[in-house]
């Protein structure tokens, strides 16, 4: 027998509209609402592309130069913060217990404080990029084979009770830590003022503290070790509809403030409106992104390494056991999923004029987007979704598991 969600039978219609993409001119008008929030925004969003929408640049950009920084419309920045040692210790700490791999952080916040129990699945969806396949530059050490030595527990407890201090670790300082102000113990902040954003954003519905707003926190709680034991997509998809709900409750509220009380009722017209425009940053056709924060635990045993002579030696001392208890994970990336919304209007090429690279001073989890050869005022900006100097055959494959056949200026030519 055919098992039909209740609320799926319910509301039929209601949830066919919300899946139903918003008309163009709304789409226009999102998109430029959008641009025009952006400071110094050097961009169009039209949809009238080969491929349907499409970013097509609006001023003349040189080899090299920087489009765009894409920022998230909802979800999290994703930096490291604390302190070196403190990234140390829970890297060490979750190596312990086995759960260390190569996902170096959480799903949740602006932060990482490297909890590793984010399991993102790249493999499947319509994610745009990967950044870590662009970012060569850097040493992410999943290819080496370095041995690791353990550290004793009460190492490992006081480097993240900052017992330890190591040498030159003043020269990698990072944002202090800020805990969720709903008591989860779950998402951790740059800042109060990022903490403050998250939880009006979305957190306050998917915190699991004692200040929660969700309607169960113990639902939420299995929920929650459903997603980290399979997929954190399932985080992103929550964290999208806790966004929608709570944009709705807000311009609810404003709607009903205009209102007399004893007119509430004229309510009943606006919900479905209401919730669709709530809904819109996700329904104008937000594609799901990977993205990499490089390690600065990397840069500091790089840094260790480069000093000269005696000083080497004397920090070397000290760093090396630690880096030794590492292993391959001294350089584990900082691994997530995320929505970011001009990114995702760039189609893919294969022959592209565009890169989402991460350059050494993106240490955020904004996308980066850099020229790759002059582009003209008007021509389309493409990126390409894959390592496009791979044979025909095998971008092909590549590209199939993103949905689609590509029919960009090399390929046609290549077939
Ligand atoms: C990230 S979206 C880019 C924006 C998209 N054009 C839209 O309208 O939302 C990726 C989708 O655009 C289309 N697309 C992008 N590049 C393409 C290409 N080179 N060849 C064919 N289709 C492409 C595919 O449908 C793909 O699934």
């Amino acid at each position: 027998m055919e098992v039909v969600c209740p609320i799926d039978e319910k509301c039929a219609p209601e949830i066919a509209a919300l899946l139903q993409p918003p008309p163009p001119r709304e789409i226009r008008d999102y998109f430029d609402q959008l641009l025009a929030s952006r400071e110094g925004c050097r961009f169009k969003v039209r949809q009238d592309g080969e491929f349907g929408k499409g970013a097509y640049a609006d001023v003349d950009f040189k080899e090299g130069e920087l489009l765009l920084r894409d920022q998230m419309p909802f979800g999290f920045r994703f930096r490291f913060i604390g302190t070196l040692e403190l990234q140390i210790g829970r890297r060490l700490f979750f190596q312990d217990l086995g759960l260390s791999s190569s996902h170096g952080c959480d799903t949740g916040s602006c932060f990482d404080v490297s909890n590793e129990h984010g399991a993102s699945d790249s493999s499947d969806g319509d994610n745009v990029t990967d950044e870590k396949s662009y970012d060569n530059s850097r040493k992410c050490a999943s290819g080496s084979k370095r041995a690791k030595v353990p550290l004793p527990k009460e190492i490992v407890e006081s480097l993240m009770n900052g017992e330890i201090v190591l040498p030159y670790s003043d020269k990698f300082s990072l944002p202090p830590v800020t805990p969720c102000s709903g008591g989860c113990q779950e998402a951790y902040y740059c800042s109060t003022a990022c903490a403050d954003a998250d939880w009006n954003s979305f957190h306050s519905l998917l915190c699991t503290g004692e200040k929660s707003e969700a309607f169960s926190t113990k639902a939420l709680l299995q929920f929650i070790q459903h997603a980290n034991e399979t997929n954190d997509i399932f985080i992103l998809a929550a964290k999208a509809i806790a966004y929608t709900i709570l944009r709705y409750r807000k311009s609810k509220a404003i709607l009903l403030s205009s209102y007399m009380k004893d007119t509430a009722h004229v309510m009943d017209n606006f919900h479905m409106p209401l919730l669709l425009e709530a809904w819109k940053p996700i329904s104008v056709g937000h594609k799901r992104s990977d993205l990499v924060v490089a390690s600065p635990l990397e840069d500091y045993f790089l840094y260790i390494d480069d000093l000269p002579s005696p000083e080497k030696e004397k920090a070397k001392k000290v760093s090396q056991p630690y880096l030794d208890a590492l292993g391959d994970e001294y350089a584990l990336c900082c691994e997530g999923t995320a929505f970011f919304p001009l990114q995702s209007c760039m189609n893919h090429s294969c022959h592209p004029n565009a890169k989402a690279f991460k350059r050494e001073e993106d240490r955020d989890g904004q996308a980066t987007i850099v020229a790759l050869k002059p582009i003209s005022k008007g021509e389309e900006v493409t990126i390409s979704y894959i390592e496009e100097d791979l044979p025909f055959e095998e971008r092909q494959a590549l590209l199939a598991d993103y949905g689609f056949s590509c029919k960009c200026v090399k390929c046609p030519e290549e077939s």
